[in-house]
């Protein structure tokens, strides 16, 4: 990694109908960073993550990744990111083996040692012939997981990894993101929980985001009826 590969978020406007969710948002991701988003129900976390990813689009603004606009590098961009939200695509009738070669088959063919690595780094190579089906909501969580583990991708952005996780479990996440941090990767992650790591974490918070950006708009109002009083 180049101290050039940096993800920026330049002055993103985010909407979901007409409702402005937060605007004026600017900020840079560099190798061996983490951004921890945070904010209240409804402020628009997960709807940030979609739009670093290029599935949402902004109202305004951009995400760029190694200088260049995302919009523009398309699939270079898709190539570098691995996203983990909500929906994370665990098939509950497929073993646990079979659903992460099915999620890294776009990739090539993969080596069942490397999936049983991955299952290895979250703790359930011991259920990698059970259906996923018959995993608890946690273990269901850290299967979705094991894909950090199993594909190599410089960009992660996690929706609320921590969800549903044992103290035990959030300890194993919490080491997959310092060893990518330390290998140079970049993280940005929503999380309602508070985590301990040793890499660089530097967080962002939606409310505060929207709350300047109304004090900025009841600001500039102001300034504008002042002249529109010297005006008359
Ligand atoms: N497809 C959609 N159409 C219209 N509004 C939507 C849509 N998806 C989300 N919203 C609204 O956008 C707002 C932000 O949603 P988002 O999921 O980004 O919030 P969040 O901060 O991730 O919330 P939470 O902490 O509850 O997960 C919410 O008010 C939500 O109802």
């Amino acid at each position: 990694m180049k101290a050039s590969d940096r993800l920026e978020i330049r002055d993103l406007c985010c909407t979901r109908g007409d409702r402005p969710l937060f605007s004026g948002l600017s900020r840079t991701v560099r190798p061996g960073e983490l951004l921890h988003v945070v904010g209240s129900n409804g402020s628009g976390k997960t709807t940030l993550l979609r739009t670093l990813c290029g599935l949402s689009r902004p109202a305004e603004g951009e995400i760029r990744w190694k200088g260049r606009a995302v919009r523009e590098l398309g699939d270079e961009y898709r190539a570098d990111l691995l996203y983990v939200g909500h929906q994370d695509g665990v098939q509950g009738e497929l073993t646990l083996a079979e659903n992460l070669r099915a999620q890294a088959c776009l990739e090539g063919p993969t080596e069942p040692a490397a999936i049983e690595a991955a299952l290895e780094r979250v703790e359930l190579a011991a259920r990698g012939r059970f259906p996923a089906k018959i995993l608890s909501q946690g273990q269901h969580r850290r299967l979705a997981l094991a894909r950090l583990a199993l594909l190599e991708r410089v960009i992660w952005i996690l929706d609320e990894p921590f969800t549903a996780l044992d103290t035990k479990s959030c300890r194993v996440v919490t080491r997959l993101l310092d060893e990518h941090l330390e290998g140079g990767g970049l993280v940005v992650l929503s999380s309602h929980q508070e985590f301990e790591l040793a890499g660089r974490a530097s967080r962002i918070d939606l409310d505060r985001v929207r709350a300047a950006a109304k004090t900025r708009r009841s600001s500039a109002a102001s300034a504008s009826a002042v002249i529109d009083h010297h005006a008359t």
